[in-house]
């Protein structure tokens, strides 16, 4: 047996994806899905996608994370399922339904509604999520915004000069943060243009992430930082992030169709 894939990336954000409506796929777990995203003995990833058929919209979208956890929301690759549709797609994800649409030579996505609440986040314990009075050595006062997954964003002077393959980690497994958390350091560099790094929960440093974008965009806002859209440029290149009038989040970017192949499920230990 043979499952086909295609590899995909959304700005170097780099996915397997698995369309289970038009080949059979083994059941997905944590175990097979870490597995398969291993950079040295699998196909290698920082998500492993999975699309299955919905019956609340035109396809459902699950996302895990290259630790093998299933979460909530994925930005870049919603844009890339959204290539791969072709046309105007609603996309079901454990966040809820989101809404993606060819526009200005890539892909844009309607990812919904930010929440600020502590415990929306989710936060440990009730505290101000614009201005967290919490710190992790140089990286202090965060501010926290869900976008269907949950962000911490540190803004410094220069997010190029963090440690975050150190500190990252740290943050990501505080108990403050019951479900980890994504942790973002991000540079503004006028009203609307900001630089970004990202630590993601369950994947490590990657070259790009849509809602860590999306969610700092968010959170610079909040702070009266930005105006209501910016540029967010990350190692693998920018995206635009707008907050309607509508309070929407709507981020545009490219995604990639990178190669397509196949592999043997009974390799990675999956009976026949
Ligand atoms: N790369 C993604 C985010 C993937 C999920 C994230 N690591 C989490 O655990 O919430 C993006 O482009 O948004």
């Amino acid at each position: 047996m043979q499952v086909p894939f295609v590899k995909m990336h959304g700005l170097g954000n780099d996915f397997v994806v698995l369309d289970a409506r038009a080949a059979a796929v083994p059941p997905m777990d944590a175990r097979l899905a870490a597995a398969l995203a291993n950079r040295h003995t699998g196909i290698g990833c920082d998500q492993l996608i999975l699309i299955e058929p919905s019956e609340i919209a035109d396809l459902r979208m699950r996302i895990f994370n290259a630790d093998g956890s299933e979460v909530e929301a994925c930005g870049n690759a919603t844009r890339a399922v959204g290539l791969l549709h072709g046309v105007a797609a609603r996309i079901e994800t454990l966040a809820g339904v989101v809404e993606s649409a060819p526009a200005d030579g890539g892909i844009k996505v309607d990812m919904g509604t930010p929440r600020f609440d502590w415990n929306a986040i989710p936060l440990a314990w009730a505290m101000d999520t614009l201005t967290m009075p919490v710190g992790w050595e140089d990286l202090d006062a965060p501010t926290a915004v869900n976008v269907g997954n949950p962000h911490a964003i540190f803004f410094v002077p220069d997010c190029d000069a963090v440690d975050l393959a150190r500190l990252g980690p740290l943050i990501e497994r505080d108990p403050l943060f019951p479900e980890r958390v994504n942790v973002n350091v991000a540079t503004i560099e006028s009203r609307d243009a900001i630089r970004l790094r990202v630590w993601e929960r369950g994947a490590g440093l990657t070259l790009a992430c849509g809602t860590g974008a999306c969610a700092t965009a968010i959170g610079a806002m909040r702070r009266g930082l930005t105006d209501r859209k910016v540029r967010v440029t990350l190692p693998g290149g920018p995206l635009v992030i707008e907050w309607t009038a509508e309070g929407r989040v709507m981020m545009t970017g490219p995604a990639t169709e990178a190669f397509r192949g196949a592999f043997d499920p009974a390799a990675y230990g999956v009976p026949a």
